[in-house]
């Protein structure tokens, strides 16, 4: 992980990741603020995220838009509350975006054993924004080339913003292994 150390900005700046169009913002957030949003990810409707028969362990709420695997389209969710759209209108501009082109808002708990598989998000989803929340995780990214795959792996502190755009978003998959303790994460999406 020292390519990572070296790349990163001062507390609160956006360092380039080794991944082209990822950017990891330490410190987005304080203590103070994480703690009253692990308590409205709690107190959030969660249910385990379900691809048809398969039920996931890690548990999800959406808002402003959901993605239904059974049909294969985006469907409706009910709107951003208050405090996701205070929210999103803070961090948007520290990766320096509009808050208003981020149309969705997903709410993940993973309790110990739970994690995500290797994936890129749908697209009918445009950039990700991801505030990661409780414990430290581990997003790996992971490439196909001609020789097999190519592997990145970037620590996500507690309180860490990443973004995922251009070729993070668009060629890389990610995925974060099974948590040993509980993570939350804010993840807020452009709709395309
Ligand atoms: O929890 C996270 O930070 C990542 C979630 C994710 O990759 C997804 O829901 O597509
Ligand atoms: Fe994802």
């Amino acid at each position: 992980m020292g390519l990572q150390r070296d790349l990163f900005a001062p507390e609160g700046q956006a360092a380039a990741l080794p991944v082209p169009g990822m950017l990891l913002i330490e410190d987005a957030i304080g203590a103070a603020e994480e703690r009253a949003l692990e308590v409205r990810i709690d107190a959030a409707p969660l249910a385990p995220f379900r691809f048809g028969q398969w039920r996931g362990k890690r548990l999800t709420a959406n808002y402003g838009s959901a993605y239904d695997y059974r049909r294969g389209r985006v469907t409706e969710a009910p709107p951003l509350p208050e405090w996701i759209d205070s929210l999103r209108a803070r961090l948007a501009p520290l990766a320096d975006r509009d808050p208003h082109d981020f149309g969705q808002a997903l709410l993940i708990r993973y309790d110990p054993g739970a994690g995500i598989g290797w994936h890129r998000d749908r697209p009918q989803y445009g950039e990700v924004l991801g505030l990661s929340l409780s414990a430290p995780a581990v997003l790996r990214l992971r490439r196909r080339t001609e020789q097999g795959f190519e592997r990145r792996s970037v620590d996500l502190p507690p309180r860490s913003l990443y973004l995922l755009s251009g070729e993070a978003r668009a060629l890389w998959e990610h995925s974060i292994a099974p948590m040993a303790a509980t993570r939350r994460s804010v993840t807020l999406r452009t709709l395309r």
